[in-house]
């Protein structure tokens, strides 16, 4: 049963959101007694505030979720109580120094014109089709290296380079999902034996570790052989995060063994497959519907003339009763079901799987904000993601630049479905042809 639901993810999803459609936003599922698997699976937003927010200290992540999540060591991700608290603070001050958003934003800038660019110019001269996936993700790739460790890799560039680490990605994002849909003893097994998903993964964790430590090597290397007043201007982010952790966990003393690698490998993760993900979907959807494209097109001319935005495992650690009413115990891994919560009639109406991107305009011409436990991409509560500033405007940025040069057309026949992976990348990529457009 397990490999079939593996390869028709994307129809298990379609499944699971009708069922949560027709049983008002939850139900439970009983698990096998060998796998110790009860599940809870809700879109409810009570339910999911309660989760996220209201009582939050009763849904620590927990040991299962490390197991799962092993790459990221003792990264943020992976951390409850107050070791996250200090990870936290570390990292958000780090992304809160007053230059930091513009420094992120000239990286994302220069990629835009050193690789993005000349990569779309070549390969729309020739008119052959390309995946923009691939694209994406080798962009997101690029940037967030070189903001966590000053080193472009260069993956988007016109001869397409294989490199390991970027690669290894989307192993990892597979491997994690497979994880969670068979019980913990199998993978187990595979892992002490080395064979079949697990292989893959320790390979793909491997290349990841391989690339960052080379990277921190570097970093460390160059910052000895440098003048000190200049080690901050140069390598911001490693040092800072080593300063930072100090000074935010008071008398907790030194970083935990690991704690730059963890942390840069988890923000790796964390900000590459989640951008790149939703720019191939953004387009998916804006070549299937010619309209909106131009309406964003024409807005990017005035805004120029004028000069001038998955799903979570939680337990419990008391036994309580949600919202909903569901009774849930430390045995039940509570689902946060966002790919269903975004499909809810009940909580988007009956139009709810329509494109409509006006539903987010507000009368006055403005954004519509929804609460975080409604439109809940980015999570919500105190562990809200601390990269959703990052994502968009490198979202904005990337989106704004094609659609502004070029028209997207789908390739026809090309089957555009979700992959079986944490961040429901598209399983064979979004083959376009891109059309320059004439300014
Ligand atoms: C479209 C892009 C993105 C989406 C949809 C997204 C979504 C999410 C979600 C759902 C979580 C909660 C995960 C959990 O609790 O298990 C999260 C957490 C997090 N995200 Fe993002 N993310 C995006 C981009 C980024 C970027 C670019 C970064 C920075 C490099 C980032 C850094 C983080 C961090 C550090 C956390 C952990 C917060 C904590 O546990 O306190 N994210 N993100």
């Amino acid at each position: 049963m397990i490999p079939e639901t593996f390869t028709n993810l994307h129809r298990l999803h379609n499944t699971l959101t009708r069922t949560l459609n027709r049983s008002g936003g939850t139900f439970k599922w009983k698990g096998h007694w060998f796998a110790n698997m009860d599940m809870l699976i809700t879109t409810d937003p009570l339910d999911i505030h309660h989760v996220l927010s209201k009582n939050f200290s009763n849904y620590p992540k927990g040991q299962k979720y490390r197991k799962l999540f092993d790459i990221f060591g003792d990264g943020i991700i992976n951390l409850d109580g107050h070791l996250w608290e200090i990870h936290r603070k570390t990292i958000m001050s780090l992304f809160r120094q007053p230059n930091f958003q513009s420094v992120f934003e000239a990286v994302v800038w220069n990629k835009v014109e050193s690789g993005l660019l000349p990569v779309l110019e070549s390969i729309s001269k020739t008119g052959m089709e390309i995946d923009l996936q691939e694209i994406f993700q080798r962009f997101t790739f690029d940037t967030i290296c070189k903001v966590l460790l000053d080193y472009d890799p260069q993956s988007l560039s016109l001869n397409f380079p294989y490199i390991p680490c970027e690669k290894a990605w989307v192993d990892i994002t597979d491997g994690m999902l497979y994880r969670h849909l068979i019980p913990p003893i199998f993978w187990k097994v595979q892992r002490l034996l080395r064979m079949g998903n697990e292989k893959k993964l320790s390979d793909a964790y491997n290349a990841v570790y391989h690339f960052v430590d080379k990277c921190l090597a570097r970093i460390q290397h160059e910052s000895i052989n440098m003048e000190s007043e200049h080690v901050h201007e140069s390598f911001g982010l490693v040092t800072s995060l080593v300063t930072e952790f100090k000074s935010q966990s008071g008398n907790f003393g030194y970083p935990p063994k690991n704690f730059v690698r963890d942390t840069i490998v988890t923000l790796l993760g964390a900000g590459r497959d989640t951008t790149s993900t939703t720019l191939s979907w953004f387009f998916y959807l804006v070549a299937k519907n010619p309209i909106v494209e131009d309406k964003i097109r024409e807005e990017i001319q005035t805004f120029l003339e004028m000069k001038v935005d998955d799903q979570k495992n939680w337990n419990s650690k008391e036994p309580e009763i949600l919202p909903s009413g569901h009774h849930v115990s430390q045995n039940t891994r509570i689902i946060l079901y966002y790919y269903g919560m975004g499909r809810m009639e009940k909580i988007w109406g009956k139009d709810c799987t329509e494109f409509k991107p006006e539903r987010w305009i507000s009368e006055k011409g403005g954004i519509k904000h929804e609460p975080s436990s409604k439109f809940v991409a980015f999570s919500g509560g105190p562990r809200t993601c601390l990269g959703k500033d990052m994502s968009f405007t490198q979202l904005k940025i990337v989106a704004s630049t094609i659609i502004y040069h070029y028209h997207i057309e789908l390739v026809e026949g090309h089957p555009v479905i979700p992959s079986a992976s944490m961040v429901l990348m598209m399983k064979h990529g979004l083959k376009v042809r891109l059309t320059k457009i004439s300014i």
